[in-house]
């Protein structure tokens, strides 16, 4: 890279417009959206689509609710033709949808453009030349002047063509590409000199789409350069103003949200933001932005996972994990702060309620994905995150002092792994730290016996080995306490059912204290009877402390899913 640059490349000039309106706008209704992603998006893979694969993301497309779509450049290629003769002839155009083919202004490419649309019910024939100085210049060797003729020429012949096919509706599209390049009363002359070439008026409106075709500025620049243009246009009226922005700076959605706020009535884009070089806007991204804004895309991308392997098998392209909204990693989310955040926000949460969880700008159940993946630990995760994963798949409400506890021993496997902790094995850390003793599925050679009657509750607790204890109290957990002799103090008691039904099996969770040694620890019970999950807790917890007898003590632990059945 160059020490310094200013020579190269220099700064893009800001636009004189002291008076500019639309800082202080907001966005308040979807924009007419145009999906270019088989036209625009198609020309920038390795491997343009096939006429099947276009097929099926047109079907994904109109499936999605998008009324404007550019089917492609019938006359650049025999596919592209054959695509947009398809289309028409076999009843793929919805009656609320208008397909657009593009053509530059050239009279052999709009003569063999406006024949690929005969029999359609209404079109947009999208013509475009570029404007900007470099363009000028290096590529056409035209003045302005000479550019001027050139679009009238072109507009007129593509006119006189529509004209001979009143069976179609048309409607034209001028774009003078590389807009954002070029010097405003330029890009203004060349639209109004596309408008009276096509006669625009009452009933005969026009799409003016002003793109960045490379994005070279800050996006408050062409949020200028659109408002300027919005206040200049004659028949302001009758014209339909559209954007279509690149993403060359990375700046693509900001360009046409506030291209929206500066005027502009529709925006041109791709899903997922497919396209020239580093893409056209996301219109994914935009759609899902004002959704968050409470305002209605009217797009439907409840099924956004479903769309993105649609756009992926077609256009070959994989999706980021971190892609805005619809990336596999998006909705997780791993680190403490931000897992603890999430999960008080879901306990929160109330349906009917405006959406307020922390670090979720979306509800995730709104496109189509699931709270399972929203919270996953490695050695970033606090004890938040790793409470919500044992509630959401195990039924247990760990009180706050447990969820410290048992976050340390997650923490210490993590750091020792250095890897994901998937579900399974979270729960065969907790099953290991607190149900060593206390799983009556496993080691217990028989199951414990609680017997109530009304002078108290009578424990049997057969031990691993030989031991059978026997006690008797009030309740079971102070059965359980009498039949270890009386060795820990129970000072915190909670119960609850796992899942919802008659036969739920339920947690019992007890904070128990040694008295000789004053070492305090959790213990954790879980039984379809209520009242042994609780005992069984109060023997993890003399595991922990380590007041069983010696042999009872290890064992090996079973896996997650079929214990979740006990
Ligand atoms: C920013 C955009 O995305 S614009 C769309 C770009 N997309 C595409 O180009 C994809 C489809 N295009 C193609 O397949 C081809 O360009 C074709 C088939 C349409 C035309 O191919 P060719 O006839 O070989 O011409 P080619 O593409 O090389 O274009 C260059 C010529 O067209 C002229 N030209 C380029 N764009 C335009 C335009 N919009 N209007 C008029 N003339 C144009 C150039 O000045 C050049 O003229 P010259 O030969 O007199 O120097
Ligand atoms: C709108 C057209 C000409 C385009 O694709 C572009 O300028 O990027």
């Amino acid at each position: 890279m160059l020490r310094d640059p200013s020579p190269k490349y220099r700064p893009f000039p800001a636009v004189d417009l002291p008076d500019r309106q639309w800082p202080g706008r907001q966005i308040r209704q979807a924009p007419v959206w145009m999906s270019t992603d088989l036209r625009d998006g198609n020309q920038a893979l390795f491997e343009p689509m096939n006429g099947e694969r276009k097929l099926r993301l047109w079907q994904l497309l109109v499936s999605t609710g998008f009324k404007e779509i550019e089917a492609g450049f019938p006359a650049a290629s025999q596919i592209d033709f054959d695509f947009v003769r398809g289309l028409i002839e076999q009843g793929h155009i919805p009656a609320d949808v208008t397909p657009m083919v593009m053509t530059q202004a050239r009279e052999d490419l709009i003569e063999r453009t406006v024949l690929s649309l005969r029999g359609a019910r209404r079109a947009i024939v999208h013509l475009y030349n570029a404007t900007a100085p470099a363009w000028r210049e290096l590529v056409f060797r035209l003045s302005v002047d000479e550019v001027m003729a050139l679009i009238e020429r072109q507009v007129g012949h593509l006119r006189r063509l529509t004209d001979a096919q009143p069976e179609t509706e048309w409607v034209l599209q001028y774009s003078p590409e590389t807009f954002c390049m070029t010097e405003l009363p330029v890009s203004l002359r060349a639209c109004e000199t596309a408008m009276r070439a096509w006669g625009v008026g009452p009933g005969r409106p026009i799409i003016l789409n002003l793109p960045t075709t490379v994005e070279v500025s800050t996006p408050n620049v062409f949020a200028d350069q659109v408002e300027w243009m919005h206040r200049h246009l004659p028949q302001r009226e009758h014209i339909i103003l559209s954007v279509h922005p690149h993403n060359d700076r990375g700046t693509g959605v900001a360009c046409a949200e506030l291209a929206q706020m500066a005027g502009a009535d529709r925006v041109e884009g791709c899903l997922f933001g497919n396209g020239e070089r580093s893409g056209n806007v996301d219109l994914v991204t935009l759609a899902l932005n004002l959704y968050t804004q409470g305002v209605s895309p009217r797009l439907d991308f409840s099924d956004l996972a479903g769309a993105a392997r649609v756009v992926e098998a077609c256009t070959g392209i994989p999706l980021h994990p971190r892609h805005p909204y619809a990336g596999d990693l998006v909705h997780t989310a791993f680190s403490g702060s931000h897992q603890d955040a999430i999960k008080k926000g879901l306990t929160a949460q109330q349906d009917g309620t405006p959406w307020r969880v922390p670090y979720l700008p979306i509800d995730p159940q709104d496109i189509g994905r699931s709270f399972d993946s929203v919270i996953r630990v490695n050695s970033q995760s606090g004890k938040g995150g790793i409470a919500y994963l044992m509630e959401r798949h195990f039924g247990l409400v760990m009180p706050r002092r447990l969820q410290v506890e048992f976050s340390a021993v997650v923490q210490r496997h993590a750091d020792a792994s250095e890897a994901e902790i998937d579900v399974d094995t979270l729960w065969r850390l907790f099953a290991q730290a607190y149900l060593g003793a206390a799983d009556t599925a496993q080691a217990l050679p028989q199951p414990p016996q609680l017997h109530r009657s009304a002078s108290g509750t009578q424990i049997t607790l057969p031990l691993p080995g030989a031991t059978v204890l026997h006690g008797h109290g009030n309740g079971p957990v102070e059965a359980a306490v009498n039949a270890l002799g009386g060795r820990l103090r129970i000072d915190h008691f909670e119960e609850h059912a796992a899942r919802g039904g008659a036969d739920a099996p339920a947690w019992a969770i007890v904070e128990a204290t040694d008295p000789l040694t004053r070492r305090t620890s959790f213990g954790v019970g879980r039984h379809a009877d209520i009242g042994l999950a609780g005992a069984l807790a109060v023997l993890s917890a003399a595991q922990r402390l380590q007041l069983l007898p010696a042999d009872t003590t290890h064992r090996d632990v079973q896996p997650a899913a079929e214990l979740a059945t006990v």
